[in-house]
């Protein structure tokens, strides 16, 4: 069974397609192929297990694969570069198409391509890690990383279709499973405490893999994603909620050169931190937080700062977030679950105590 979301956006709609066999449904894909070139972006770990199942709906094409080395490490310009030559090399005019065969990084990146080619063509997402299929392959966010931060170039540029094949789940590492459950996690404690709710009563399962409830947690963050994107598409308002535990998810990140924690596990973090910074603000209550917190526990994800990160880093590089406004940081937070609020003109002060009271011990 194949379940269909849809991301309203007028004539750049288009469908999120979550189920089994997606992959070689060739049929259903291709006919968001527009023009004679395609090209597939991919890493070197997703394209051996996967490509040939995309290979097969690209006959009589002209089509030819990029593939970056593997890691957040890889999200970059200089790949960008590459990836544009790659497409010069192909030949490709401005119907060509790109399509994001792999996780959230991948997709960043083809999706900047995409938007960077002849200023703008089509790209088709096929995620393929829990992370990518709830959250990075819906809603046009696009982009790579500086040295200086996470995410700091980038555009918005939607996808015409998101093929989200949950039979490649099979290959992900448990870790990147738990990873991805965060980004789950995170929808529903931003605005949706039934959803969080129905997690807390389905978290064995989750956490087992168990395909039906897994569909329908899949189905139910794209659901939520794509109606906040749709009604604001370029965050000049609600769609900032999105990031609850990226300010301090995305520090976390960078601090650890992407070698400590994985995206997912930042947001993990940092969703935690937010609560906790709520609390010392008078907006929530501790129960909450402890409520949070013990989710992501069962489902297996960290909680607390890793041993080692300075809070003052932190703290600075929580200062080039995209969402600061006059200098002065600007933060999801939220008043218990389900009820997370933008708060702009956050003390530097109660956020340094939170980071402190917050590492490993
Ligand atoms: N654009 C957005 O709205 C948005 C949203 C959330 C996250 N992101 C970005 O997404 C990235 C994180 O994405 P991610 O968690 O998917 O990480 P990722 O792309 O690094 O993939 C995680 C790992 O899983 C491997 N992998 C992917 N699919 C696999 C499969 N089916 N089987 C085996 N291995 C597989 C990858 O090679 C990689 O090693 C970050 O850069 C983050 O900033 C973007
Ligand atoms: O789609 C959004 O909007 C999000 O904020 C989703 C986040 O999970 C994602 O990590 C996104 O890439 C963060 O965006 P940024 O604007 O903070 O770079
Ligand atoms: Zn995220």
């Amino acid at each position: 069974m194949i379940t269909t979301i849809d991301v309203a956006l007028g004539e750049r709609s288009y469908p999120v397609w979550i189920g089994p066999g997606l992959l070689e449904d060739t049929a259903r894909w291709r006919a968001a192929l527009r023009g004679r070139h395609a090209l597939v972006i991919s890493n070197t770990t997703v394209a051996p297990l996967y490509l040939d199942r995309v290979a097969k709906g690209l006959d009589g094409l002209r089509w030819s694969s990029f593939l970056l080395d593997d890691g957040e490490a890889h999200k970059t310009f200089d790949n960008v570069g590459r990836a544009l030559d790659a497409l010069s090399l192909l030949g490709a005019t401005r119907d060509a198409c790109v399509i994001a065969l792999g996780g959230g990084v991948v997709g960043d990146l083809a999706g900047f391509t995409a938007a960077c080619w002849m200023r703008g063509i089509d790209f088709i997402q096929m995620p393929t890690t829990l992370l990518s299929m709830v959250d990075s392959s819906v809603g046009g966010k696009t982009g790579v990383n500086l040295p200086a931060g996470k995410n700091l170039v980038g555009a918005f540029h939607q996808p015409r279709a998101v093929i989200a094949d949950i039979d490649t789940l099979a290959s992900l590492p448990d870790r990147e499973y738990r990873a991805g459950l965060a980004e789950v996690v995170k929808g529903a404690a931003i605005g949706d405490l039934p959803f969080f709710e129905w997690l807390e009563q389905h978290a064995a399962s989750i956490a087992s893999r168990d395909s039906t409830t897994l569909i329908e947690a899949i189905a139910r963050k794209v659901r939520y994603k794509a109606g906040v994107v749709a009604r604001d598409e370029t965050e000049q308002g609600e769609r900032a909620l999105l990031n609850l535990g990226h300010t301090f998810g995305h520090a976390l990140e960078t601090a650890g050169k992407y070698k400590t924690l994985l995206h997912g596990e930042g947001v993990a973090v940092g969703m935690v931190l937010a609560a906790q910074l709520s609390e010392r603000l008078g907006m929530s209550g501790g129960a909450d937080s402890a409520r949070l917190l013990r989710l992501l526990t069962v489902l297996g994800l960290p909680t607390a700062i890793p041993a080692g990160m300075a809070p003052e880093q932190l703290l600075a590089l929580m200062r080039l977030d995209k969402k600061n406004t006059a200098g002065m940081l600007r933060l999801i937070l939220w008043r218990g679950i389900g009820r997370a609020e933008i708060v702009g003109g956050v003390q530097e002060d109660a956020v340094l105590s939170t980071l402190k009271a917050a590492i490993d011990t």
